[in-house]
């Protein structure tokens, strides 16, 4: 079990900080090399494992923490680098460099994350090297920000959202988080600034240039050792985290309203979360019973193995040394001064590969071994009292102790073709999963496709909203003329007719006479045909108009629409919930299996009837599948057969 190691790192006074202090003296009293105070707030002393003072140089920080971080990691076991600390206390700094004056991976200024990008693949180039390529590394990373509680994955171009899952075999891990291979520092520092430049970064009252987010860079670390003898590969898998998380900051003092109040609320939040459960670890640590809350912040949720679980974790203590901040100064040290108090159980995550024929071929071996063994037995006597005198096992307890382990190979062998059944049926399950996700990703894609209609029908509408029965009415009158324009020859007779007959009309109406049969009424073909030609020119601009004029259906749409929507919606959660179905499943399964495969390794061990009965029980009682009960209830028979031959 590894403590916490904290590591606390004072700043430069800065010049706003002088021109409100009015002074150069330091909030923080240094006591030894390892301990200081905050004489102002009358703290008690604060001891860490390091503590750099103004002058402490990156390289510094680096040897301290990053460089032991990247051994561990290339051991196989999980490391964390945490920044914490005050709003402008030099957590990017730290982590990152100075953000003005970086100019590159060479820079003096360049922080933990480049120089520990540096050394892990000059680490990796050498274990190639001194192992002649017997052990290969394969690194990945991802880069996330989690603002205001939502996870945006900084690699995505569209700066897609993510969901924390969990599960048996993985743990806690981000659901759909881009990984890139990385294979020089180079890379991984190229995949680092892309991301990097995408996180929310405004200024407050305390920082220019401050992150509004909790960032997050992960780092696989996969190492594949070809053993030499039998064929199997030994895969370790270790996961680097380094962590700047956004400044705490006192409302008031950093001054804060909207946007930016939200964003402090939020932070706040997620680090007074961090602070609980650190609290509620070194109760634990100190004997007492408490629940531990990290589900209560991404955070916190996200970090859980960094937190009292497996992984070697370092926290840098970012402070000011202004007189100014020396509330803010004091409370980061306490924080820190618990954080040192959690106990994590790291271990090296490796696990063996080979196949189904390679492991038979041990058994093989082992049997004729065992073979050997019985047949030397009957004229033993004299090496029984031999190995006996000399200390040594005799060839009853070697044949025992063969045994024993040629029953845990044949459970291995039976678990093993179990296990392919199991793999079988989680693979349908994942394909079933798979098949509910497309669907998901489907019916997302016809509920965005309904909104965009509705925006679109939205924004058309604004003065121009004709209802179904002004349209109905403008579309006849569109189309009485345009027939009106084909029939214009007809139409052009009936005019001078009609005219003729008004002229007629008129003629009557003043002279009391109609005119003689014959008698010209005054009025041409050609004028006719002018008149008319002025008529549907108007007409023509009306249908002009009429052509312009929107077709905006009513909200008997808009209701066809939304209903659509709901629809679409109700299957998206009926789809989320079988998915989450079929994921509780595979766990389960996976548990199962997990439970079955820990059982066959204590019976081989158990070292009286006694045991092994109580092994049975206690496996079965923890199975939850009839297909694992059956399964678990045949091994555990044979055992028993087996132990009474
Ligand atoms: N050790 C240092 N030496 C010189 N300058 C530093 C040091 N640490 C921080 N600074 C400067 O102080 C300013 C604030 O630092 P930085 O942005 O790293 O703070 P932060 O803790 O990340 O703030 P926030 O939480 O608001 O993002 C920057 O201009 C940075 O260059």
């Amino acid at each position: 079990m590894d403590n916490i190691q904290v590591f606390m790192r004072i700043r430069p006074l800065s010049e706003d900080e002088y021109r409100r202090d009015r002074t150069t003296e330091s909030a923080v009293r240094f006591l030894s090399e390892s301990t200081v105070s905050i004489p102002s707030q009358r703290t008690e002393n604060f001891t860490f494992d390091f503590v750099g003072n103004e002058t402490c140089t990156q390289q510094d920080v680096f040897d301290a923490v990053g460089r032991r971080a990247v051994e561990r990691c290339m051991q196989g076991y999980n490391g964390t680098i945490f920044a914490y600390g005050q709003t402008g206390s030099g957590k990017t700094f730290t982590m990152q460099g100075a953000r003005d004056e970086f100019t590159g991976p060479t820079d003096e200024l360049r922080g933990l994350i480049p120089r520990c990008f540096e050394y892990l693949f000059e680490r990796i180039s050498e274990e190639e090297v001194r192992t002649n390529g017997r052990v290969k590394y394969l690194c990945r990373a991802s880069y996330v920000e989690i603002y205001n509680e939502t996870i945006y994955d900084l690699l995505d171009p569209v700066m897609r959202t993510c969901a924390v899952r969990e599960d048996i075999k993985r743990g806690v891990f981000i659901d759909n988080v881009t990984e890139e291979t990385v294979q020089d520092p180079t890379e991984a520092y190229d995949v680092f600034m892309r991301g990097t430049h995408s996180r929310h970064v405004s200024a407050t009252a305390m920082n220019r240039e401050s992150s509004r987010s909790h960032s997050l860079l992960m780092l696989v670390i996969q190492s594949m050792t070809q053993t030499e003898t039998d064929g199997l590969t030994e895969v370790r898998e270790s996961v680097f985290n380094l962590v700047d998380l956004a400044g705490s900051e006192r409302q008031k003092l950093a001054n804060t309203t909207g946007l930016r109040l939200k964003e402090a609320a939020n932070i706040n939040k997620s680090l007074s979360t961090l602070g609980n459960v650190i609290n509620s670890l070194v109760d634990i640590n100190s004997g007492k019973s408490r629940h531990v809350n990290y589900r209560d912040s991404k955070l916190t949720f996200l970090l859980r193995d960094s937190l009292g679980g497996n992984s070697v974790t370092f926290i840098i203590a970012n402070v000011s040394p202004a007189m100014c901040n020396d509330a803010e100064t004091a409370s980061t040290l306490r924080f820190a001064q618990r954080a040192k108090m959690i106990r994590n159980k790291a271990v090296v995550n490796h696990d063996m590969q080979g196949n189904v024929p390679q492991l038979q071929a041990e058994i093989q071996r082992l049997k004729q071994q065992l073979e050997q063994a019985q047949l030397a037995q009957p004229h033993s006597a004299a090496v029984v009292s031999e190995n006996t005198h000399s200390g040594g096992p005799s060839i009853k307890e070697h044949a025992t102790a063969q045994y024993l382990l040629l029953l845990a190979l044949r459970k291995l062998q039976e678990s093993e073709s179990q296990r392919s059944r199991y793999a079988e049926i989680i693979c349908e399950l994942k394909e079933s999963l798979d098949r509910k996700r497309r669907q998901i990703q489907q019916q997302n894609l016809v509920l965005k496709l309904h909104k965009a209609e509705i925006d679109t029908l939205r924004r058309n509408s604004p003065e121009h909203v004709v209802s179904n029965a002004e349209n109905a009415t403008l579309r006849e009158e569109i189309s009485s003329l345009q027939s009106m324009l084909s029939a214009q020859p007809d139409y052009t007779d009936l005019l001078i007719e009609n005219m003729q007959l008004n002229i007629e009309l008129d003629w009557i109406q003043k002279s009391q006479e109609p005119p003689a049969v014959g008698a010209p009424v005054g009025i041409s073909r050609n004028e006719a045909q002018q008149a008319l030609d002025t008529l549907v020119e108007s007409r023509l601009a009306i249908v002009d108009i009429c052509s312009d004029v929107p077709i905006i259906p009513d909200d008997s749409v808009y209701d066809g629409l939304e209903e659509r929507i709901k629809q679409a919606r109700h299957q998206i959660n009926d789809l989320e919930l079988h998915r989450d179905k079929l994921e509780f499943q595979i766990a389960s399964i996976e548990e199962d299996w997990q439970y079955v495969s820990d059982g066959i390794r204590d019976l081989a061990n158990a070292a009286t009837p006694e045991m092994a009965a109580s092994i049975a029980e206690r496996t079965m009682d923890s199975i939850v599948g009839d297909q694992a009960r059956n399964a678990w209830s045949s091994v555990s028979a044979m055992h028993r057969n087996l132990n009474e031959q």
